[in-house]
């Protein structure tokens, strides 16, 4: 039977530098962050030097009546240890907040956690983090550029303390548990509202037709695709009912809109 060709979308990396941005992500020094996906969610790798700025980000409700944009809620899958800001320590006022962000001394209030490879963390809008030197993440987000600066180290950027203050959760937030559960191919690893993630490992073949749009990212190994070779970071978009069929070795992660992005509704 011949084989039926299926409108594979590939992505095409977009390389951002950033202040904080290291080496490791193949395009020379300083680039922070590699884009790999745009639409229906923004799919980013992370590679952070420094630590980026402590900041937070505004959820839907707030950031359509505020700036007439949606929030943004966002997700990353480790790829290299070290530390992250998650939260604060214990309650804080809005006023003793930005007291200290303003006298350079938030990082004393801040809840410091160690995280290593293949660890998901969820951060809904309004939790107050910061990625530290070293933690390569890939990062599926809504695609919305919406970030509140809260401290940013003395660098010369710009600050965004009032509207960070208004949205900030100013209590100690736990990282939310992961329950991966079996799916075809391969696991979600996180189902929320505005996203779901995935994990799909390749040993030998793997077929996948998914329900909903789903964007695909080669992160290890290599893998054939309709006689094409794939190598990390390859990244293509898949609409509901198309079926490929992947072969060779590696690890697959998927991102693929949630109920606020779809047609069926929105959540918040
Ligand atoms: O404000 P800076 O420090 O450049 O950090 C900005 C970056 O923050 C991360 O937490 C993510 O939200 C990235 O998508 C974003 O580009």
């Amino acid at each position: 039977m011949p084989l039926m060709l299926i409108p594979v979308r590939p992505c095409v990396p977009k390389p951002v530098p950033r202040i904080w941005g290291g080496s490791a992500l193949g395009y020379g020094p300083g680039i922070g962050e590699v884009w790999l996906c745009e639409e229906p969610l923004l799919v980013k790798l992370l590679d952070p030097a420094e630590w980026l700025s402590v900041q937070v980000h505004p959820p839907h409700a707030y950031a359509l009546r505020a700036e007439g944009k949606p929030g943004k809620y966002e997700a990353w899958y480790v790829l290299s240890p070290g530390e992250i800001v998650y939260g604060v320590k214990r309650p804080l006022g809005r006023e003793e907040a930005r007291r200290r962000a303003e006298e350079g001394r938030l990082e004393e209030v801040l809840r410091r956690v160690r995280v290593v490879p293949g660890q998901v963390v969820y951060l809904p809008a309004g939790v107050v983090h910061a990625l530290g030197p070293g933690v390569r993440v890939y990062e599926v987000q809504t695609p919305s550029d919406l970030t509140y600066r809260l401290y940013d180290y003395g660098r010369p950027r710009e600050l965004h303390l009032e509207k960070a203050l208004e949205v900030a959760l100013l209590e100690p937030t736990p990282i939310p548990p992961v329950r991966p559960e079996p799916v075809p191919g391969g696991e979600r690893l996180l189902k929320t509202p505005h996203f779901a993630l995935y994990r799909f490992p390749l040993r030998g073949g793997l077929t996948l037709r998914p329900e909903a749009p789903l964007i695909l990212t080669l992160l290890e190994g290599e893998a054939w695709l309709l006689g094409e070779v794939l190598r990390p970071p390859a990244t293509f978009l898949l609409f509901p009912g198309e079926e490929v069929r992947l072969q060779g070795e590696g690890l697959f992660l998927g991102a693929a809109p949630g109920l606020d992005q779809s047609p069926e509704g929105r959540e918040d």
